[in-house]
């Protein structure tokens, strides 16, 4: 994994940070890496047991977090066949490698898959003071259900996240990631996983709804991740490959 060499570099003292701003990672999505540790230069030391800590963190934070949104995303595709087909188009028509497969390039260039698994970018906001101990607790679900802020919530409309309509969203009103200075650190890694399993899939099936799948979900609000109470039950029906 890059950050473990990364950090095993920093232990070592060999760690120098470049600028990767016109890096073709920065197409990835509409989220920017954090100021602050883009400005993070300054040597510190870094134990075994740190390294470990991140590791491990990394793991925990990192698997049920996507595996959830991939289901969530499946279940809306089920849900919403005109999404599906028009992401089935935007997917099948792209370049691959002549082995079928997608590449890194071709993922970052598809702009309704980005719409369909979105964020959009961050204004500059008056910063809020908080005393120093101070426990916050930001309802997240509820803001981006928040008809103010999202018309409609409830309507899986990718189109909130075009290129036009996407620049209409208040700062800080869009944080599935949090927001710096300890916004998540799998950002990237995250869409990239999720839009690519999510185009291999749309590639190959068509995603349909099951008789056990319940509608509307009832979703379990309890603990980290919210899963739904029944489970998510989809089909996969093999696309007919043209000869
Ligand atoms: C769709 C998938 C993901 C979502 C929605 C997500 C969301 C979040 C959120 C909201 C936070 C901030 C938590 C807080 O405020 O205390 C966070 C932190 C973090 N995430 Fe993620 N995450 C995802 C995937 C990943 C992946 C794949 C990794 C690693 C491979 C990862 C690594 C981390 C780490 C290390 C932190 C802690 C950052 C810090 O405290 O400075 N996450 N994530």
């Amino acid at each position: 994994m890059d950050i473990i060499y990364l950090l095993l570099e920093a232990q070592k003292g060999q760690l120098n940070y470049e600028d990767q701003s016109d890096n073709i990672d920065s197409e990835l999505s509409a989220v920017d890496e954090s100021d602050i540790i883009k400005k993070w230069k300054k040597k510190i030391d870094i134990k075994d047991d740190d390294i470990m800590g991140v590791g491990l963190g990394f793991f925990l934070a990192g698997c049920d977090t996507a595996t959830n949104v991939m289901s969530y995303i499946t279940h809306e595709l089920a849900a919403n066949p005109d999404v599906q087909n028009k992401l089935f188009k935007e997917v099948s028509s792209a370049p691959r490698r002549s082995d079928g497969k997608v590449t890194y390039e071709t993922l970052l260039k598809m702009k309704y898959l980005d719409m369909v698994v979105s964020e959009p970018e961050r204004e500059h906001e008056k910063s809020l003071h908080i005393e120093k101990g101070t426990q916050c607790l930001i309802p997240v679900f509820s803001i981006h259900r928040d008809p103010q802020y999202y018309p409609n919530p409830e309507t899986f409309d990718p189109e909130r996240f075009n290129n036009a309509t996407k620049r209409n969203i208040k700062a800080y009103s869009y944080m599935p990631f949090s927001v710096e200075p300890r916004s998540c650190m799998g950002t990237r890694f995250a869409l990239l996983e999720i839009k690519l399993a999510i185009a291999e899939i749309i590639k190959m099936f068509e995603i349909v709804i099951s008789d056990k799948m319940q509608f509307p979900l009832n979703i379990k609000k309890i603990g980290f991740s919210h899963y739904p109470a029944s489970g998510m039950w989809l089909g996969l029906k093999p696309k007919e490959v043209a000869s």
